[in-house]
């Protein structure tokens, strides 16, 4: 369960980029984040891995106060985290099976293991055969596989995903929802932030932001408009 409580969030010298955000997302839940750009959805989901912190408020994983957790503590917590943030690219100077294993070596898996799991990652992916490729030879949508093989490799509670069918063409984005989808149908926590109506208008959770503030729920267009 992800909680939070009055949370705001100001930058030094700019405009608060969250205002006194309260919601509550359940474990197993599937909840995308909306809004225009600045709006702090990036913001808001970096609380959840303490990427930022709050200045005021309350972010609680499972009960803990994550904003609370020391320096020490982030690797305990960041292991509970699947990540798909935007400034997480791939090592470009490294092949894909090196970049999916990065996160277990990190933790400590003897280097086997992490290729044992890493392939089985891809596999999960749908890129068995792409171990051994350079991850500029890949497509966009590919190389956002990528990232979520990296991000599930060690088996996460929740993941979280910062726009991840950015710049993708329909098909690649429907790939990456598709994939993110099965992992919340066994059961992991998803949170996205997408800008895709197409996701948007089906999902079951909409949680909007409009400079800083969230809102419940999707604003449909005109049934004209979606017919055209
Ligand atoms: N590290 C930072 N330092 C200063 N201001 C920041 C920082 N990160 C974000 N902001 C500001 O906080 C606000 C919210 O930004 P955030 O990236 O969370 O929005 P967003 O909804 O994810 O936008 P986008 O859709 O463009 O990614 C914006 O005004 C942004 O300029």
């Amino acid at each position: 369960m992800i909680e939070f409580h009055n949370v705001s969030k100001r930058y030094a010298g700019a405009a608060p980029a969250l205002v006194d955000v309260s919601l509550a997302i359940s474990s197993g839940e599937l909840a995308f984040l909306a809004g225009p750009s600045g709006a702090g959805k990036s913001t808001l989901l970096k609380m959840i891995a303490a990427i930022e912190r709050p200045s005021s408020g309350t972010v609680l994983l499972n009960g803990q106060d994550v904003g609370a957790i020391k320096q020490r503590g982030l690797p305990y917590l960041r292991r509970k985290l699947g990540l798909i943030l935007q400034e997480q690219r791939l090592l470009m100077d490294r092949n894909v099976l090196a970049n999916v294993m990065l996160p277990l070596m990190v933790a400590g898996a003897a280097p086997a293991e992490a290729d044992r799991r890493a392939r089985a990652a891809l596999a999960r992916v749908g890129l068995p055969d792409r171990a051994g490729s350079m991850p500029v030879s890949l497509s966009g949508g590919e190389q956002q596989r990528v990232a979520i093989a990296r991000a599930i490799v060690h088996r996460p509670q929740v993941i979280l995903a910062d726009e991840p069918t950015a710049n993708l063409d329909r098909d690649s984005a429907d790939l990456v929802l598709g994939l993110l989808q099965d992992f919340n149908r066994a059961g992991v926590t998803c949170v996205i932030s997408t800008h895709d109506e197409h996701f948007l208008q089906h999902a079951s959770r909409v949680i909007y932001l409009s400079h800083g503030r969230a809102s419940e729920g999707w604003q449909r267009r005109p049934v004209a408009e979606d017919a055209a």
